[in-house]
């Protein structure tokens, strides 16, 4: 080894005069020996690692016509992006690429030194949603000097307290292409390398993740730091019902004052106006048409929630209790819109460097005469979508072909799209466009009602990302007010706006829902934790420009809502009547038939581990 000045003890920390990148003062600094790149300097800043490189690796150089091309290895990382350090213990550790001659110099033949592994995440460039594994192994023949790099690190990560420490794990194995386990097995080991303990319940039923998180007290919830569902948005749904459905208390939706209801809200009770009930055909009744994708729809009987005028509650386990998905579902739409991708790695990043982004939550209310004649409102929560008519009948069909994996999606909804029927409705929404259509720009307010258009240009979409303004946007007047927890207080205020006719579809998105097959999703600027609802209404159409609308919704900046056949409205509440048991209601994968129903969203109630998409 041919160095002017130094030494190879390897002995102890050095402290050569190293320069931070950001001209941060160095805490200290060590010489060690990375794996593929040969001998370093290892230095500790307030937040980060970074290592300079003492001589590059022989095989790592290459040239062409003389010039020689040093590959770009990474040399610093950032304390955020490490999650987990690895001491491997006693074992002597082989380093397989210094360069010859540094090994002859430093150990003859016999490179034995301690090591331990820094875990961590890098970018991909081409997907920067997309984050990829990374580890660097550094070395080194004193055992005390291995150690006190672990142990700096090791206290960094302890102070990191939004890091779960302890979840609860849902598989579906049967979800998607039936890849629930083998993607649970995949990211397991980032989650025993970052100390997080897990409880996994692999399910052998359909609704058992509901039961389970509906019978948990908020004590034995408590000491887990969230819940993780290895599924996809139907099974999210079903674990966030169980969770939501004994959990929070709060009004049910409001509704116009000409509510055709089934039941008159007098203070505390709730009682039936026999001349508003719509009777239900004995060929629909709900008995012969189960709920899906739960088929003990008993345990859905939760007992209901008061009508009292009173502040909702809604006791959460602890602080730091959030949602996680690792994607293995057939669309993940969820995963999309709050991380940006669907890769059960990036995901599983996420969820141990305890990422956190709030989501709105839909509260969708049937309201359903029983054959004792008593109104049994029936309570659902959506994070991501909710629509009857060409929406319910895809999930409906597509059921019959669950053995076809995803692809039932596609056939399914060819085989609605041929039969193209429309549904009579009335649909009646708080109106809050005219004071509140895009928060961000008065004047793209003002020239879109100039124009009286309600879909926003493509170049007006406020698209939903990392750090979103709109969502992060605290409530401060009247119109934002009525998107908080406190529905009740506005219901008087604002005015329903009813539009009543034949349509294909009535739907309501919570998030964007981007998918694979929709890459701008349902609706491109819808937001995380907005605290509206995008009520899209699709009216009856020639059956070719309803295929011009489905096809916009497949390609990247199309215009799906720029479309005279729909209506597109912000709301926080909306409420729907049909004639009969036509269609059904999907709410995030759950079906059920509804012909009067209400809606209101509750503004970031959920939160989950994420960041946002990084559009
Ligand atoms: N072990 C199981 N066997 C059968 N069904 C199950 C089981 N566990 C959960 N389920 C049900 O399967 C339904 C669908 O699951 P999931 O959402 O994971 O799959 P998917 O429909 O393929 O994906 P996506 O919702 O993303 O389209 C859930 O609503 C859930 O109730």
């Amino acid at each position: 080894m041919e160095r002017e000045g130094n030494d190879y003890d390897l002995g102890g920390e050095k402290s050569f005069p190293i320069e931070s990148l950001d001209g941060k003062a160095s805490i200290f600094d060590s010489t060690l020996l990375l794996d593929h790149v040969g001998e370093v300097i290892l230095t500790l800043y307030s937040d980060g690692l970074s290592w300079k490189s003492i001589e590059p690796l022989e095989n790592d150089i290459s040239s062409c016509l003389g010039i020689k091309y040093v590959p770009k290895i990474p040399n610093e990382i950032k304390l955020s992006d490490i999650y987990a350090v690895e001491f491997i213990d006693n074992t002597l550790f082989h380093m397989s690429n210094l360069p010859r001659s540094t090994e002859r110099a430093l150990f003859g033949h016999d490179i034995k030194i301690y090591h331990f592994i820094v875990h961590g995440f890098i970018r991909s460039n081409k997907q920067p949603s997309q984050w990829i594994l990374t580890e660097y192994t550094f070395g080194h023949k004193n055992l005390q000097t291995c150690e006190m790099w672990v142990n700096q690190l090791h206290s960094y990560l302890k102070l990191q307290v939004e890091r779960p420490r302890n979840l609860l794990v849902f598989v579906h194995p049967r979800s998607g292409k039936s890849n629930g386990c083998r993607n649970w097995e995949s990211v397991a080991p980032i989650f025993s390398r970052a100390k997080v303990e897990t409880k996994v319940i692999v399910t052998e039923r359909a609704g058992q993740a509901f039961d389970m998180m509906l019978s948990m007290t908020n004590k034995e919830l408590s000491s887990y730091d969230g819940v993780i569902a290895v599924g996809g948005d139907g099974f999210f749904n079903e674990i966030l019902n169980g969770f939501l459905s004994p959990r929070l208390k709060a009004p049910y939706p409001p509704t116009p004052p000409d509510f055709a209801h089934l039941a008159k809200d007098k203070g505390d009770s709730l009682i039936v106006d026999e001349n508003e009930i719509l009777e239900e055909t004995s060929s629909q009744s709900e008995d012969q048409f189960p709920l899906i994708s739960s088929p003990n729809q008993s345990r859905y009987r939760i007992s209901n929630l008061n009508s009292e005028d009173k502040a909702p509650e809604f006791p959460v386990p602890n602080q730091w209790f959030r949602f996680g998905i690792i994607p293995s579902g057939s669309t993940d739409a969820i995963v999309i819109c709050t991380t940006g991708t669907r890769d059960p790695i990036t995901s599983a990043l996420h969820i141990v460097l305890g990422k956190r982004v709030h989501l709105d939550i839909a509260q969708v209310v049937r309201w359903k005469k029983t054959p004792r004649s008593e109104v049994e409102p029936l309570v659902r929560y959506a994070a991501s979508f909710s629509g009857y008519g060409f929406y319910g009948d895809v999930i409906t069909e597509s059921e019959k072909y669950r053995w076809m994996g995803p692809i039932r999606y596609d056939y399914a909804g060819t085989m609605v799209f041929l039969r193209h029927r429309s549904y009579e409705a009335e649909i009646s929404y708080l109106d809050v466009e005219s004071e509140q259509t895009n928060p961000t720009s008065k004047r793209n307010r003002e020239s879109r009602l100039l124009r009286g258009s309600k879909a926003p240009r493509r170049s007006e979409r406020c698209i939903c990302r990392i750090n979103c303004e709109v969502c992060n946007e605290k409530p401060e007047n009247a119109a934002t007010e009525i998107c908080s927890l406190t529905p009740h207080l506005y219901s008087d205020k604002r005015k329903w706006v009813k539009t009543k006719g034949r349509f294909i579809s009535v739907g309501a998105a919570v998030i964007s829902c981007r998918n694979e097959k929709a890459p701008d999703g349902l609706v491109a600027e819808a937001h995380l934790s907005d605290g509206f609802l995008h009520l899209i209404m699709i009216k009856e159409c020639p059956h070719a420009s309803y295929l011009w609308h489905l096809t916009q919704l497949t390609r990247k900046g199309g215009s799906p809502l720029n479309f005279k056949f729909v209506e597109h409205h912000k709301t926080p509440a909306f409420t729907f009547t049909s004639s009969g048991n036509e269609s059904v209601w999907n709410v995030d994968g759950e079906m059920f038939q509804a012909h009067q129903l209400s809606a209101q969203v509750f503004r970031g109630l959920v939160c989950m581990f994420a960041t946002g998409p990084e559009v």
